[in-house]
């Protein structure tokens, strides 16, 4: 095993009757980082992440993660790590304190009382303890799931779109917290379909069609995608975006709230296509400007290429 890595996987394949859901996936992830996991829906995050933790067997690959190996010692590699999937459940019926009290004697916690006090205090939830979990908001159900999985202080924190649905002062805090535990050394690995989130991350990786497409931090991500974005603002803009979008040179085309993003690997290229569709629907009076593409333009630039390249190969 790698003393530097605490997730290092190589080659996950898994199959589900004859469709792959994850084709050949390395990941390197090293103690305290914080990553984030992207990509469209049913690209196959859950299922590497399951594989990780090894509660799926992987069909092939190997690694291993906290220094165990993935294939072998699922057991001991699930009692370390805190694994918060999509639909984390509580006893509903029962209060915060009690569904803790719960979990800690499934992880055979020592010393439960205190155990329980100190989660509660540091997840703010030391005041709301009786209150019932099935009457939580969706912020603070998220901070119980998180309570419950790092009350047994695990090295490992694998999240399965944690805040989906919850509300932007409740995910902030959410993520204040994911950064407060990884200054204590944790590794995080979070899905999400946030670009804010994304960005919050250490490092990212982008998974499509059960590929991993592209790994790195941000600005990486989007220097090593060499797209090129041009913005266009003015009345008539949502005139254009069908126009565009018929030109074959234009990679892609969308609204950021009243501006248009133009993006491809060809500055001249797009601006050619521009001005085609501008003189065709005579519009003149839209402001062009040149920036750096986001995240989101990149990862849906890479899901369409991949998607075509998938389509093209039949
Ligand atoms: N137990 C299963 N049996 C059959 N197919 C499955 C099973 N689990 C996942 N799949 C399929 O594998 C693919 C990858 O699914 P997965 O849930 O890993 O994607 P995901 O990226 O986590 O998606 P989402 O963002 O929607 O959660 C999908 O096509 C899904 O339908």
């Amino acid at each position: 095993m790698s003393e530097e890595y605490v997730i290092d996987v190589q080659g996950l394949v898994k199959r589900f009757a004859n469709k792959i859901a994850v084709n050949s996936v390395d990941l390197q992830l090293k103690k305290g980082e914080v990553w984030g996991f992207l990509g469209p829906n049913g690209s196959g995050k859950t299922t590497t992440i399951r594989m990780i933790c090894g509660l799926l067997h992987a069909d092939e690959g190997h690694g291993t993660c906290l220094g165990l190996d993935i294939q072998k010692d699922a057991e001991q590699i699930r009692r370390q790590t805190g694994y918060m999937t999509q639909r984390f459940s509580f006893w509903s019926d029962l209060s915060i304190r009690e569904n803790l009290e719960f979990v800690a004697r499934l992880y055979q916690i020592k010393n439960k009382r205190q155990v329980i006090d100190d989660t509660l205090k540091k997840l703010g939830l030391f005041d709301r303890q009786k209150q019932l979990a099935g009457a939580l908001s969706g912020g603070w159900k998220q901070r119980l799931a998180l309570a419950a999985v790092t009350m047994h202080k695990p090295k490992l924190l694998l999240l399965d779109e944690p805040t989906a649905g919850v509300d932007p002062q409740a995910r902030r805090d959410f993520w204040d917290e994911i950064h407060r535990l990884s200054l204590d050394g944790m590794t995080v690995l979070v899905s999400t379909h946030y670009m804010d989130e994304a960005e919050r991350c250490d490092q990212i990786a982008y998974l499509a069609y059960g590929e991993l497409i592209t790994k790195g931090s941000v600005q990486q991500i989007i220097d090593q995608s060499e797209l090129v974005t041009i913005k266009g603002v003015g009345s008539q803009v949502r005139a254009l975006l069908s126009e565009i979008k018929n030109n074959t040179n234009i990679e892609q085309a969308s609204y950021f709230g009243s501006a248009l993003h133009v993006s491809g690997h060809d500055m001249t290229l797009i601006k050619q296509g521009i001005e085609q569709a501008q003189t065709k629907l005579n519009i003149h009076d839209i402001q062009w400007q040149e920036v750096s593409p986001t995240l989101e333009d990149v990862f849906i630039a890479l899901t369409q290429r991949t998607g075509g390249d998938k389509r093209g190969h039949g």
